[in-house]
């Protein structure tokens, strides 16, 4: 059995009277790339605060391989914690001019803007994670200049840089049409074959978008965990149906799922 990375045993989460997870049991293994998918505000990044200390259980326990969480430090934690989103995209709008190398060289100081001057070592790995995610020709580019999809792919390279355990990749086809989507994934599923890739968390509402390389699947709903297990008992039409309030069905190409809406609204 792979050992878990995280556990969450009966959490419950309530900010200022308002229930925003409710008794989630949720393991994640180490090496078996987990997709958490629900509707907007089914608690997915409450689930991700959770995991990274920036939220506390109200009721229950939260542990990483490191310890229980409060019993261990967070910003060690965090350093083996990679982290994708358009939060972070944001914090670099007002830095026009760092290049993409730069940005990448920032997650390993874990900054936004470079503070310190790297050791040669870190610049050459930099280097390599923008090779990796094929956005090499443009690190002496200013990151502002960048295409959405070759932003998402630096930000990639600078979650990568730290040699994170685990990746969090939260709504990372945000923004990118068709064919950026389809590359940003092939991308990633090459990284993810590299020895000592990371365990994978990818965020998502949109099922079309989960990456072949997901194994397990969350469904969240209202808060609760709906199904947690193998992708393909989890999305099963019944549960999907379900977890979006539409009469839904989910076919499989290979290892990929298409959803298909068979009529509207469930409950109107
Ligand atoms: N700081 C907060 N204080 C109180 N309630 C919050 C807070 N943040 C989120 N919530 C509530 O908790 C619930 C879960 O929100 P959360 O942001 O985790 O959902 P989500 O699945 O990530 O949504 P989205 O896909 O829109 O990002 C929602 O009802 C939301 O309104």
């Amino acid at each position: 059995m792979p050992e878990p990375l995280f556990q969450l045993q009966n959490v419950s989460v309530r900010t200022g009277g308002q229930s925003r997870l409710q008794n989630i049991n949720l393991s994640l293994e180490d090496g078996i790339h987990t997709g958490l998918l629900g509707l907007n505000g089914s608690g997915k990044t409450t689930i991700l605060q959770l995991l990274t200390g920036y939220v506390w259980p109200t009721e229950g326990t939260v542990h990483s391989w490191m310890g229980q969480h409060g019993r261990v430090s967070m910003q060690t934690l965090r350093r083996e914690i990679g982290w994708v989103s358009d939060a972070l995209d944001d914090r670099y709008r007002a830095r026009s001019s760092d290049t993409a190398l730069e940005v990448v060289i920032s997650g390993y100081f874990a900054s936004v803007g470079l503070y310190e001057e790297p050791a040669d070592e870190v610049t050459a790995y930099a280097r390599k994670c923008l090779e990796l995610f094929q956005v090499g020709a443009y690190a002496e580019k200013p990151y502002s200049r960048l295409s959405q999809g070759e932003k998402r792919r630096v930000m990639l390279a600078r979650a990568w840089v730290i040699r994170p355990r685990l990746l969090i990749l939260d709504e990372p086809c945000t923004g990118l049409d068709v064919k950026g989507r389809e590359e940003l994934l092939s991308i990633l599923e090459r990284a993810l074959s590299e020895p000592g890739a990371p365990t994978l968390l990818y965020v998502t509402h949109h099922i079309e978008e989960l990456p072949p390389a997901i194994v397990n699947m969350a469904l969240l709903k209202n808060g609760q965990m709906l199904e947690h297990g193998f992708k393909k008992e989890v999305l099963s039409n019944d549960l999907i149906s379900e977890a979006f309030d539409v009469q839904a069905s989910i076919s499989w190409e290979e290892e990929r799922p298409w959803l298909r809406i068979k009529n509207k609204m469930k409950n109107h």
